[in-house]
């Protein structure tokens, strides 16, 4: 990767410190998994890691914000268990909450140190890397050159311009929000995707006064109209949602010698407002960490929004070069499961024999926000198969607001559209607001993923009672619209 050796240009800069065959760059799940499989076969192999070596999704991540879901859950099942008979008093122990969230996570980030801790001393290298002109890693007063580069650099929280000076100490992001010590009496969050609406939610149900705000009117970023709406619906019952604001200033204000931070928007039908409260949660998006990386002295070329070109898919490698983006460094698909198989395919890459490697196929697209009720999307999009016009599609649907067992469970609100092709009788994708949600979405991945037909989902038995008859429901819709007449029973229509 020495650009310097292939032009012959001198170099009469600092001198290589070390020649490897391997350089991984960042020591998340991406570059952890990436790390393992490459040290199967090489010994000269080195991991660079800025900051904490337990993962993003452990520290910052997905746990911590689950384990306050969680605890959420608790305080919701408790407070609205009223309808059921049954009169419970619920007290929060704002302090024992964030107590229990940093104590799990640790307990779940010990086992990731104590892993990293086995690792060789020398393989390990704890700075923030970047690569020169010569393409030479520079990491504190290293000079690496390595044949292969594995680049796990992962995200970080994106802040709108400004915002962090104007908010000062009332601002929080995912890097910070688990840190707090007690839990606030008010909090903004801004950006409704998948951080945003399951912080807030989970805050709200803990007590705190919520107010959440998207400059759109879609909340988990959901592009069936219908799904959107239905999210909504479901969601405006206990959360307060400025969906279609536009913040026009954020700020601090000191009142009756309390420092609070403001927010002046302009609502969805135009009109000037202003917020107050003790936190603003920052919750609009991620950015790749690779801007500032040097990767445009190793040859990969980024796209305007920092994407780079010419990115396998299902290696992370770039063009035929030797150098692997993976993980959310590559912004592909920012999520764990992603991240964990590129980081293993690219480490299996980088290994002698390659051709022999086992690599997996990339993921069917598959996401689940943990909100209540849960979102969750498999495979192609709505719009994606609209705008394909030889995929003749039906949409199978079915409601929840009124399926047996999530009645039963008082928990029936939501809606499941299923996509299903005229042609082939697979299913292309579906998309869903409802309970259960992550069970059915992995039903459905596994039978987008194993190529398995409509006719042979409804031939799998469904128990009952379950919420997940409802997946059936929505697949018989399917089979109906499809107009397949061999396969349509009427008798079927009776699910119960
Ligand atoms: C609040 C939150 C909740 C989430 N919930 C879920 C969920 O429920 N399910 C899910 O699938 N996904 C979830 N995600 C996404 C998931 O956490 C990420 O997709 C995943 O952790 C990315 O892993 P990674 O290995 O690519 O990066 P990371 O784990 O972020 O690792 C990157 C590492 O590289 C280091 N680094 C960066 N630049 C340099 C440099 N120049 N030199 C050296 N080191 C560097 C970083 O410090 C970091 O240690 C969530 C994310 C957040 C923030
Ligand atoms: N359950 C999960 O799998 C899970 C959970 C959390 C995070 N993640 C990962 O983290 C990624 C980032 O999540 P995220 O929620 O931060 O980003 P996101 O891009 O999904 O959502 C950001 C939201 O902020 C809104 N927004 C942006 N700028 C705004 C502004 N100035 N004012 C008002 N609204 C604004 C956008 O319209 C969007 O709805 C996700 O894409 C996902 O990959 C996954």
């Amino acid at each position: 990767m020495n650009k310097q050796s292939e032009t012959g240009v001198d170099n009469a800069g600092p001198k290589v410190t070390r020649k490897v065959s391997v350089a991984v760059i960042g020591a998340g799940t991406a570059g952890q998994n990436a790390f393992r499989q490459a040290s199967k076969i090489h010994d000269d192999i080195v991991i660079i890691n800025d900051g904490f070596w337990t993962t993003t999704c452990i520290q910052v991540g997905c746990m911590p914000s689950k384990l306050l879901i969680a605890a959420a859950e608790r305080a919701h099942d408790a407070k609205s268990s009223a309808k059921f008979g049954v009169h419970a008093t619920v007290q929060i122990d704002g302090k024992q909450v964030m107590q229990r969230v940093r104590d799990e996570r640790n307990h779940f980030a010990s086992y990731i140190k104590k892993q990293v801790e086995g690792w060789p001393d020398d393989k390990k290298i704890d700075g923030r890397a970047h690569i020169n002109k010569q393409g030479l890693i520079e990491v504190n007063d290293e000079l690496i050159e390595a044949e292969q580069i594995i680049i796990a650099t992962g995200s970080s929280p994106f802040i709108p311009d400004g915002w962090t000076d104007k908010l000062g100490d009332t601002i929080l992001t995912s890097d910070s929000v688990f840190e707090l010590t007690d839990l606030p009496k008010s909090m903004a969050v801004v950006g409704a995707g998948a951080i945003g609406l399951e912080i807030a939610q989970a805050l709200t149900r803990l007590g705190v006064d919520v107010t959440l705000f998207n400059r759109v009117k879609r909340v988990a970023g959901l592009k069936d109209d219908d799904i959107n709406n239905k999210a909504i619906d479901c969601l405006s019952g206990e959360l307060t949602m400025h969906l279609g604001s536009e913040i026009n200033n954020v700020g601090t204000q000191t009142n009756a010698e309390h420092k609070a931070a403001f927010i002046d928007y302009e609502d969805s039908a135009g009109e000037s407002k202003q917020w107050q409260g003790e936190y603003v949660l920052v919750a609009t998006g991620r950015r790749n960490n690779i801007k500032q990386l040097g990767v445009e002295n190793l040859g990969v070329e980024l796209d305007d929004k920092n994407r780079p070109k010419y990115l396998s898919k299902k290696t992370g490698k770039i063009g035929d070069s030797n150098v692997y983006i993976v993980g959310d460094a590559n912004t592909h698909i920012p999520l764990l499961h992603v991240a964990s198989d590129e980081g293993y395919s690219a480490g299996s890459m980088v290994c002698e024999n390659e051709e022999n490697a086992y690599i997996r196929p990339p993921a069917t697209p598959f996401s689940i926000v943990f909100c209540s009720p849960q979102i969750v999307n498999v495979g192609m999009s709505l719009p994606e198969i609209q705008q394909d016009s030889n995929l003749e599609h039906v949409i199978g649907s079915v409601s929840f607001d009124n399926q047996g067992r999530s009645r039963v469970m008082g928990v029936n609100c939501g809606l499941l559209h299923i996509y299903g092709c005229k042609k082939t009788d697979k299913i292309l994708g579906a998309s869903m607001v409802g309970p259960d949600a992550e069970y059915i979405g992995h039903i459905l991945a596994s039978a987008i993923t194993n190529d398995l037909s409509v006719k042979d989902m409804l031939d799998t038995p469904f128990y009952h009672p379950t919420i997940l008859e409802g997946l059936r429901t929505a697949l018989r819709d399917v089979q109906h619209k499809m107009e397949i007449p061999y396969q349509y029973q009427d008798t079927q229509k009776n699910s119960s």
